[in-house]
């Protein structure tokens, strides 16, 4: 169905999407997590997101690739046992709403809202709002508001997951200064300089950078950020063969560089806090 000349209602597996599809770009986001599954700007038709082929659509579980949103908390960092409470929360598990779109020169914004932003874990008034806009670049924006009447504190991230032509020859471009290592215990290291991949990584880099790029043999991927304390590197390289919405050699046309909120943001009442990426 036709929701605007630039957004259509489809289906990906049994999931619900919104096809946006302008003169800049094609993207498509399932209801099922807002998450964004694919991003093509037309200039170089060239797909920007990676998509595990074995993601789960059916609706029942994340899905593995596109744009997970992580909220409000990261990882299993709730303050209960692991495993007592979804990994990165209970936004990316839930149908959401589509509540506006716009035309402005020649992208397309969408807005979506969730079912509920309340759950086990998170016991505070919020509303949330997802932006995806489509155009020469992709734009995603997750903003919270404390509705409530009490501080709260959470955390979040736009978890994307990149195409790239062959792991072992990309390198990340714009990261300094130290990382949390979760594969070393949480050790503190320095990044690498060049920073290239040849092993499980699992990071949380302190460092603000606004802008990051991913530099492969024939092309590059810029990533910006905003609204973030820190910037998140994540390839499961060997340890794929265990999760099992991924193969043994997925990791080696992914990463994920994740704008994130991992160190807790204290938002006050009536107050909001954005977290962008754009992908160009
Ligand atoms: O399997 P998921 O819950 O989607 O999490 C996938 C990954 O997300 C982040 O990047 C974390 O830093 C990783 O430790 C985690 O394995």
């Amino acid at each position: 169905m036709t929701v605007s000349t630039f957004v259509q209602e489809s289906r990906r597996g049994e999931l619900a999407t919104l096809i946006i599809d302008n003169a800049l770009g094609r993207a498509e986001i399932a209801l099922f997590g807002a998450h964004v599954l694919s991003f093509t700007p037309h200039h170089d038709n060239r797909q920007r997101l990676w998509l595990s082929p074995h993601a789960d659509l059916s609706g029942k579980k994340p899905i593995r690739g596109g744009v997970p949103l992580c909220w409000p908390w990261f990882s299993n960092d709730h303050g209960r046992e692991q495993g007592e409470l979804p990994s990165h929360g209970f936004l990316r598990s839930q149908i959401w709403s589509l509540t506006d779109t716009e035309q402005k020169d020649e992208t397309t914004t969408v807005t979506l809202t969730p079912d509920h932003t309340r759950s086990d874990g998170f016991d505070y008034s919020a509303d949330v709002t997802l932006t995806v806009t489509v155009g020469r670049e992709l734009e995603v924006a997750l903003t919270t508001t404390n509705t409530g009447k009490e501080a709260f504190t959470f955390n979040a991230a736009l978890h994307t997951y990149f195409n790239v032509d062959n792991i072992a020859e990309t390198r990340l471009e714009g990261l300094t200064g130290k990382y949390k290592d979760k594969v070393s215990n949480w050790a503190e290291v320095e990044t690498p300089s060049p920073y290239t991949f040849s092993r499980e990584t699992d990071r949380i880099h302190l460092d603000k950078a606004e802008q990051t790029t991913l530099c492969m043999n024939a092309h590059q991927t810029l990533i910006r950020h905003y609204g973030h304390d820190s910037i998140v590197v994540w390839n499961p390289w060997g340890s794929a063969a265990s999760i099992s919405d991924m193969d043994a050699f997925g990791y080696k046309h992914m990463l994920c560089v994740e704008t994130a909120i991992t160190q807790g943001a204290v938002l006050q009442p009536l107050d909001s806090r954005t977290l962008k990426q754009i992908v160009a």
